[in-house]
């Protein structure tokens, strides 16, 4: 005989099959959803191959055997490239797959290059472009990134040129002579789409230097600009398919930080590059750190909050950025940190060219330790990057308008390679999409198809557990599911003739009470009706339209649970999205979903995640400080590298010496600046960070910083070595650790379970 026990054991069984069930229909769902959008990328591919005539199977094959040819082994340049990276770069090891690229471009291949924010592009094509004889053409969207460039490689003796609407008659004439007659010194030209699009005289002259053989390699920087499909296109992007057929033998390198599988095939496609050689690498940065923070609806907090952070995690005027939605809001949220004593203002499009330039320089003098931008278009780019190499935080007072979007703006952060920090202020009601309370990288590599890697605690979620109850708003709360069972099976019904399905229904039915549905019930029930009456409702609407069912609901739920409820209706397939984009917005819908018939025949359970300990939120933030402080030596080169970079005609501090050198030069200390010993002292820098310390100052500040840099700086840097070490240890009397180290005890330390250990990244 079947006692109250067993029906309820086997009620929980059943319960959980049902979960197990849904749990797979969610994954089957998630994977028609990518087979689909593989199935238009394919459809879209076979297309341009058929519309450029290229589209035969010799030229897939060919495609796909580049992926299979080995670009790691051993080539004739290897010792003149690694002698550029060293000496003139400055750079002690190759990051990953920065190799394997420049062996590709070397063998004249065309290549995509698909590498993180800060990864490392511009030495890729900057170095080939070195080693190859010629001038080589790069393609960049904006002045500033442009003028950025150029300094950067001027000041390291590359004679590297821009020809834009500011480029002076006098450097014209000489870009011109050395285009048309290889007359005077130009390794590499940097110039904007329009050039190519706008400038007859321009394309004849480069039409010449290629007749003659000089014209060595072809770069596009930002590529993602040219597909409709990426979040930045440039319609003068699309002019860059003559390059390839101009100029059929140079190499095309085109490289971005983000492409979804759909905007690399529009990229190839656009610059005629069928057969290219794609490099892809994890968009993974390990080294910031992701949180998502609930955002109060009342804007005064919210600055607050912002104020607080700031000041509490980055006391020394670590510098960085706040994205907000409007300019207006830009100014308005510059003015609230500045009365919270915060150095910030605002920096958007709206401002005149001398604006700009003098937050730019305050910018750069540290005189600003905060630039609220808009999430606007362009906002990530816009900006110098030169400046943006020390950022370490990256705050989203509102949501980016993507992910590609989300990941470019939070990605300027920690473009060094140091610890850094994401943060993200979010309002359910800011747009209807959330990743769950999963971690929060994984949202990445989940947009751009990548395999999930381990987070290793750096987002919030990993990092600091939080209690999640789990509510079932499908019919009733789940608070009133099993005693009411119970008491359904006390009350002497016999549940032995029943089948499994009609158990469940009967206990529903009985804890619903019939005319009580559930929340979600009703969210979809009035979208039904309002879908069947052509309407469509944003997420705004939907919830403005649910409060008017108070009676029907008979209990009462915050505007906020009824806005996460959306989102976990979209989760749950449910409900779907659906975007409008016009020309200044993105206006997002909510419809009807693949399993919103299941709500409404009550075979499906919705439950919603509610939070009960905001505070574990707010203890969270405060343990991710982990800001990244000079201290003892360090500061003094840091010290010296802003002397040095005056006193060299104004070039960027970090263009002497770069955050990472100073720590390398700090843990090592060389007392000398050239080789005195046969070490393979390659193998020591790569394992520095452990054993920094006494005895290690065997390794010269050549091997540290380059031949260029060590001629130009040696001394100054080998003095104030000196100088520190002669007045002994520091004092507090402990050896002295570099940044990067404390920063990663401490996080280590703090959370018990982060690890940012020395990687082949971090070099
Ligand atoms: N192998 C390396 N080791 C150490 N630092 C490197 C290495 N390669 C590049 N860097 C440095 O990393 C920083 C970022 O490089 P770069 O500007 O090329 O990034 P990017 O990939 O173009 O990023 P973005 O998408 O933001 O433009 C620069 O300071 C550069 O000198
Ligand atoms: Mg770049």
């Amino acid at each position: 005989m079947e006692t109250e026990v067993d029906a309820i054991e086997e009620l929980l069984t059943i319960e959980a099959e049902i979960e197990d069930v849904q749990d797979q229909i969610k994954l089957l769902l998630e994977r028609q959803e990518k087979l689909h959008e593989r199935q238009s990328e394919l459809k879209f591919l076979l297309e341009a191959y058929r519309a450029s005539g290229t589209g035969n199977s010799a030229n897939e094959n060919a495609s796909r055997s580049s992926s299979l040819e080995d670009w790691s082994g051993s080539f004739e340049w290897d010792s003149q490239a690694d002698d550029v990276r060293l000496n003139i770069f400055g750079i002690p090891s190759y990051r990953q797959n920065q190799k394997e690229i420049i062996n590709a471009i070397m063998s004249g291949r065309d290549v995509l290059v698909i590498m993180a924010a800060g990864g490392g592009k511009s030495l890729c094509y900057q170095l080939p472009a070195i080693l190859r004889d010629g001038v080589a053409l790069v393609i960049s969207p904006l002045l500033s990134l442009i003028q950025d460039q150029v300094m950067g490689l001027t000041a390291l003796g590359i004679p590297a040129y821009m020809l834009t609407s500011t480029t002076s008659k006098e450097n014209e004439k000489f870009i011109y002579k050395a285009l048309e007659k290889g007359e005077g010194e130009l390794k590499i030209l940097y110039v904007t789409p329009e050039k190519i699009s706008k400038s007859k005289r321009f394309m004849s002259k480069l039409e010449k230097c290629h007749n003659a053989g000089r014209l060595s390699l072809i770069s596009i920087d930002e590529a993602h600009c040219c597909s409709q499909w990426g979040h930045d296109f440039r319609p003068d992007y699309k002019s860059l398919s003559i390059l390839k057929t101009q100029f059929s033998n140079v190499p095309v390198v085109a490289l971005t930080a983000t492409a979804t599988q759909k905007v690399q095939y529009d990229v190839m496609e656009m610059l005629r590059i069928p057969k290219c050689v794609k490099f892809v690498s994890t968009v993974n940065r390990p080294n910031l750190f992701y949180t998502v923070r609930s955002k109060s609806s009342i804007g005064k907090v919210v600055v607050d909050e912002i104020a607080e952070f700031i000041q509490e995690s980055y006391p020394n005027s670590e510098s960085g950025i706040v994205y907000c939605f409007s300019r207006k809001e830009c100014e308005q949220v510059a003015a609230e940190l500045r009365e919270r004593g915060i150095a910030a203002d605002y920096y958007h499009a709206d401002m005149d060219v001398n604006a700009r330039e003098k937050v730019h320089m305050r910018w750069s003098k540290n005189k600003l330790q905060v630039i609220v931008g808009t999430v606007e278009i362009y906002i990530h780019i816009t900006f110098n990057t030169q400046y943006l190499l020390t950022v370490r935080f990256v705050i989203h007072h509102s949501l980016s308008k993507s992910m590609e979007t989300y990941y470019q703006e939070s990605g300027r952060a920690g473009r060094d390679g140091l610890p850094s920090e994401c943060v993200l202020f979010y309002r359910p009601a800011d747009v209807p999409r959330q990743s769950k309370r999963q971690c929060r990288r994984n949202a990445f590599f989940q947009h751009f198809a990548e395999p999930l890697q381990d987070c290793n605690g750096m987002c919030n979620n990993c990092a600091f557990c939080s209690e999640v109850r789990e509510v079932d708003v499908s019919q009733y709360f789940l608070e009133v599911w099993l005693p009411a069972a119970i008491a359904y099976v006390s009350a002497g019904c016999s549940l032995l003739y029943l089948t499994r399905e009609d158990l469940i229904k009967r206990v529903r039915l009985l804890i619903v009470g019939l005319p009580v549905p559930g929340h979600a019930k009703v969210m979809v029930s009035l979208l039904q009706a309002m879908q069947e009456n052509d309407q469509r409702l944003t997420m705004l609407q939907l919830v403005d339209k649910m409060k008017n069912k108070k009676k029907e609901l008979g209990s009462d739920i915050k505007k906020e649970e009824m806005e996460q409820l959306v989102i976990q209706l979209i989760l749950d397939h449910v409900f779907k999205e659906e975007f409008q984009h016009t020309a200044y917005a993105t206006n997002a819908y909510v419809t009807l979903g693949p399993l919103a018939n299941q709500v409404l025949q009550d075979k499906k359970i919705v439950k919603l995640e509610v939070s009960s300990k905001q505070k574990n939120k707010d203890d969270s933030m405060k343990s991710a400080n982990h800001s990244l402080t000079f201290s003892g030596l360090e500061l003094k080169l840091d010290e010296l590298r802003g002397e040095l970079s005056s006193g060299h005609g104004g070039i960027f501090p970090h263009s002497v010496l770069s955050s990472q050198q100073i720590s390398t030069i700090s843990s090592l200390k060389p007392s000398s600046t050239q080789e005195a010993s046969s070490y393979h002292v390659d193998m020591l820098l790569l394992s520095s960070y452990s054993w920094h310390g006494a005895g290690w100052n065997i390794i010269p500040l050549e091997k540290i910083i380059g031949k260029l840099k060590t001629e130009k700086y040696g001394s100054k840097i080998l003095d104030e070595i000196k100088k520190y070490t002669d007045s002994g240890p520091s004092d507090n009397g402990i050896e002295e650790e570099g940044s990067e180290n404390r920063a990663s005890k401490r996080l280590k330390t703090k959370k018990g379970l982060v690890v940012i250990e020395s990687s082949d990244e971090e070099l």
